[in-house]
């Protein structure tokens, strides 16, 4: 069902020219001329949802100030564009203030028509997204929360769904920030306990008498709980689940007392205390090799043979890249509703940096990564320049301030005053717009030239071979694309011993 837009217009010609724009555009269209009829429509239970409102400003009964305010009012959150009339801006601000996504100046052409709603469309579904999460924030995780589409990252979820069924002991194994606690999470939120604790305990980092204590109950050590009596976590998660992170850490006296907990079913929390018999559901996760370890000493066999009933491997984010653009979206979504910023997403060559980067620290990197990109952009959509520590490890992504302008003569005639993003390796060429257009080949092979500059030293005998065409033919593209100064450039460093008065004349100098 393509989406649907509800165009608010008094004037008829207005409203007639719109629904034909929208509708050739593939979207369905609905239209109405007041504003009381179009907040009868938009709190109609009846009604199909609407996906994004068109709305004029200026009508005779409600206005459009009117219909954003009830909106606000009875929290309905529709995306809308406002339209104004040439003389009326100063209405627009208020207007975006009051929630309006964008403004179209009246009479709007198709073209800035159909990006607005592109974009607003894009907008409404991140924002539908962070309420989605927000929700989520306060309840159990499912294996829906888990954000990927990759082979790997499905096959983690499907046995992890199949662990959940039953209550054999869970290790999962990955590396740090791979998604080992989400899966975890997931795991008893999806299984019949699910309205029970969820208790987790770091192991790494725990002393001996701190994690017999902290698991099992007693008398706690001043310096950890100030000695007061802990009953421990596994009373604790008694009818749910205990996660036990980064068990191949466990000091060994501990895991002893481990093994025993699971043979027995019960807990001894020891000074004359009765036995206490658990029921918790026991997932385990490490970062490191456990059978190593186990060979090393420092893990128990019968241990290891205990929890790795059911292994579940969660694959590092560089096996899975086809994770990292799900994943971005949803981090972006969420930051940027943290931070009270608008931003519709990432354009495609930030998205190719970030596919190609090989994420040490997983996604927990990653959306340390976005989090940071969220706070820095100063447009509605992070680019490449947000970025700058990943594009820095990534070759072929070059961020960087352009260079002194040259002098006029040498000057390239379309060259940007911003920071400028250059793509030197083929293989992460972006065929996307910023707009998720597939580029036209004009730009394509503008970045093919460049790129063939930079890697042959703007060697124009050798870029013209490689890219299969004369140097006449190298000359003239590169002057239709403004490179004009690169020839520029190699004529100064290396004068030939004949320059034709032709090419002196089109490259001006
Ligand atoms: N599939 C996913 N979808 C959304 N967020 C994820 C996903 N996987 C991981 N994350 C996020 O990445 C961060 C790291 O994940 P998590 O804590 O589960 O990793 P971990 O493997 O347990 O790491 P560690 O071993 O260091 O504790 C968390 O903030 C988590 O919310």
């Amino acid at each position: 069902m393509p989406p649907r837009i509800l165009i608010v217009d008094d004037d008829p010609i207005q409203r007639s020219r719109l629904v034909d724009l929208v509708q050739r555009f593939g979207y369905c269209a609905e239209a109405l001329e007041g504003g009381e009829a179009a907040v009868q429509r938009l709190f109609d239970a009846n009604g199909d949802a609407v996906d994004l409102l068109i709305l004029d400003l200026v009508m005779p009964d409600l206005d459009g100030m009117g219909v954003l305010g009830r909106m606000r009012a009875r929290g309905l959150a529709a995306p809308t564009i406002v339209q104004t009339a040439r003389g009326s801006i100063e209405a627009v601000g208020s207007a975006m203030r009051a929630g309006a996504l964008d403004f179209l100046v009246k009479p709007v052409g198709p073209e800035r028509l159909q990006i607005a709603i592109k974009n607003a469309l894009q907008t409404g579904a991140l924002e539908s997204e962070v309420r989605r999460l927000d929700v989520q924030a306060s309840r159990v995780l499912s294996f829906k929360d888990l954000a990927g589409a990759s082979e790997a990252m499905e096959r983690a979820v499907r046995l992890g769904a199949r662990a959940a069924k039953s209550d054999i002991p869970v290790l999962l194994e990955g590396e740090a920030g791979a998604g080992k606690e989400m899966i975890a999470r997931a795991i008893h939120g999806s299984s019949d306990r699910r309205g029970r604790a969820f208790v987790k305990v770091n192991c790494a980092g725990l002393g001996e008498d701190d994690a017999d204590t902290i698991l099992f109950g007693g008398e706690a050590s001043a310096s950890a709980c100030g000695g007061a009596r802990q009953s421990g976590k596994f009373v604790e998660a008694q009818g749910g689940a205990l996660f036990l992170d980064e068990i191949g850490e466990l000091p060994l006296a501990a895991q002893a007392r481990l093994v025993r907990a699971i043979q027995e079913g019960e807990v001894d929390p020891g000074a004359a205390r009765r036995k206490v018999r658990i029921d918790v559901r026991l997932i385990c996760a490490t970062s490191q090799n456990l059978i190593e370890r186990v060979k090393a000493g420092r893990f128990r066999e019968d241990l290891y043979y205990r929890l790795n009933m059911f292994p579940v491997g969660v694959p590092p984010l560089r096996q899975r890249k086809a994770d990292v653009a799900t994943l971005s979206r949803q981090f972006c979504a969420r930051f940027s509703a943290a931070e009270g910023k608008r931003i519709r997403g990432l354009a495609a060559e930030a998205l190719a940096l970030l596919e190609a980067y090989d994420w040490p620290g997983n996604v927990r990197q990653l959306e340390n990564a976005l989090f940071r990109a969220v706070v820095l952009a100063g447009a509605d959509e992070l680019t490449v320049a947000e970025f700058p520590q990943i594009a820095a490890h990534v070759q072929g992504f070059d961020v960087r301030v352009p260079p002194a302008p040259a002098p006029a003569a040498l000057q390239a005639p379309r060259e940007k005053e911003y920071v400028r993003v250059e793509v030197r390796d083929p293989n992460v060429m972006a065929l996307l717009d910023e707009r998720g257009d597939v580029r036209n080949l004009e730009s394509l092979e503008a970045d093919a030239i460049r790129f063939a500059l930079a890697h042959y030293r703007n060697r124009m005998s050798a870029v013209a071979r490689k890219l299969g065409i004369g140097r006449s033919t190298l000359y003239r593209k590169m002057k239709e694309h403004g490179f004009a100064d690169a020839a520029a450039v190699e004529r100064l460093a290396a004068p030939p011993p004949f320059q034709p008065r032709q090419l002196r004349d089109r490259l001006k100098i």
